[in-house]
């Protein structure tokens, strides 16, 4: 006899109820926030007044941490930060189970052709693991005394470009952040609105940070920081998150990504190796469009300069160049292959994703090539 075909696992099941709920997310999503505000009105305040890029959101990191349900490592790598760093929404404890209802309505209503009782089960079990992990991890962040939030004046508003200021900032309390990570932030002009900036300086004896904006067209955020924000007006960060951070003890070469603004967080990476003189070879190649937008090249010349390890290469994709012509990946390649080395991408989306796959293509493993997740990119990263 041929043996009982086996149960699908609950992460199958799971993917299943995702496969068929994704081409009508836009409906699920505005469903299950029409389910959680009815029921509980006293939740609205917590979220923005223009739910649009919030109601695309919050489905997919729910979407993405359940699709994790067999992988409890994966899980909560992904979901402690976001624990810890829901405490500034003021995110409460009892909040997971009435979001936990809404989404189990909205998904009851809009996959119709998986929601069975066994699949119900496996997203209960899932659901509770995703909100076991969060809650705990926003104890612990409270109880070694972390603030929620951080109070941050503008201190410094310098234009680098047209459409790209870098921003200096300096929190209320020390930000105990690790070169690579972003900050999550929210302006006075758009509450409760929050977006994520590549912090781009290494920690400073001061603790002052920089962040380096560019206002991209339709992004509320990027624009009010680059066009209004002064010295003296304040904003407010969450904790950093992120895990594009190298180890600082490997001896492995480094090889650095960045294209535009991504330059951001490769430059507080390379400033912290500056700090540590390692004793690794790091290669650095730097992209834009046209010349005039390596706005970061003279500093980092500078520094190229005085360090023997470190390789700075501009590459520009259209004419007239300074150094290398073409697209970062395209260039990169010519350089390789990569033995023995980590690789730091950063950069808009398609950037990444071709670099990562010219790097696989090169037989450099995957668990060497880090960068910011595609999901957290985009409107999160520029809007
Ligand atoms: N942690 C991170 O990964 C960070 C990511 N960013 C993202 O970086 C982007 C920066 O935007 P801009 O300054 O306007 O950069 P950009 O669009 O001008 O591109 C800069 C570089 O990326 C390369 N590139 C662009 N599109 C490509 C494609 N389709 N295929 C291959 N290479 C491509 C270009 O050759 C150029 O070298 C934004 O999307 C922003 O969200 C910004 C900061 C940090």
């Amino acid at each position: 006899m041929p043996p009982a075909p086996s149960a699908p696992s609950d992460g199958e099941l799971i993917r299943r109820t995702i496969r068929e709920v994704e081409p009508v997310a836009d409906q699920a999503v505005g469903h299950l926030y029409a389910v959680l505000f009815t029921e509980n009105p006293g939740l609205r305040s917590l979220f923005p007044v223009a739910m649009d890029l919030q109601r695309d959101r919050l489905l997919r990191s729910l979407l993405a941490a359940c699709r994790l349900a067999d992988d409890p490592p994966a899980l909560e790598r992904m979901l402690a930060p976001m624990g810890r760093g829901h405490r500034r929404f003021g995110t409460l404890d009892a909040h997971y189970p009435l979001l936990g209802r809404a989404l189990f309505a909205a998904l009851a209503r809009y996959a119709v052709g998986t929601w069975t009782p066994q699949t119900e089960a496996a997203w209960g079990r899932a659901y509770a693991a995703v909100a076991g992990i969060m809650i705990r991890a926003a104890r612990e962040s409270e109880l070694t005394g972390e603030p929620p939030w951080w109070q941050a004046e503008v201190i410094g508003h310098r234009m680098c470009s047209p459409d790209i200021a870098v921003i200096t900032l300096r929190p209320d309390h020390p930000y105990p952040y690790r070169p690579g990570q972003f900050a999550t932030l929210e302006t006075p002009w758009w509450p409760r609105v929050w977006r994520n900036y590549s912090i781009a300086c290494a920690p400073r004896a001061d603790g002052t940070l920089e962040l380096q904006v560019k206002a991209v067209s339709g992004g509320w955020v990027s624009r009010a920081l680059v066009h209004r924000a002064r010295p003296g007006d304040v904003i407010r960060l969450g904790a950093p998150e992120g895990a594009m951070v190298v180890d600082p003890d490997s001896e492995d070469n480094v090889l650095c990504m960045a294209g535009g603004t991504g330059i951001a967080p490769l430059k507080a990476i390379v400033e912290d190796l500056v700090n540590r003189q390692p004793r690794r070879r790091v290669e650095l190649f730097y992209g834009a469009q046209y010349a005039d937008r390596l706005y970061e090249l003279e500093p980092l010349t500078e520094l190229a300069s005085r360090c023997a390890w470190l390789s700075l290469r501009p590459v520009v994709a259209n004419p007239p160049a300074r150094g290398l012509q073409g697209r970062l990946p395209d260039v990169v390649r010519r350089y390789g292959p990569f033995p023995d080395t980590d690789v730091v991408l950063s950069g808009p989306p398609e950037m990444l994703r071709r670099s990562r796959a010219m790097l696989l293509g090169q037989g450099v493993p995957e668990e060497r090539i880090i960068h910011d997740p595609l999901e957290a990119m985009g409107e999160a990263f520029s809007g």
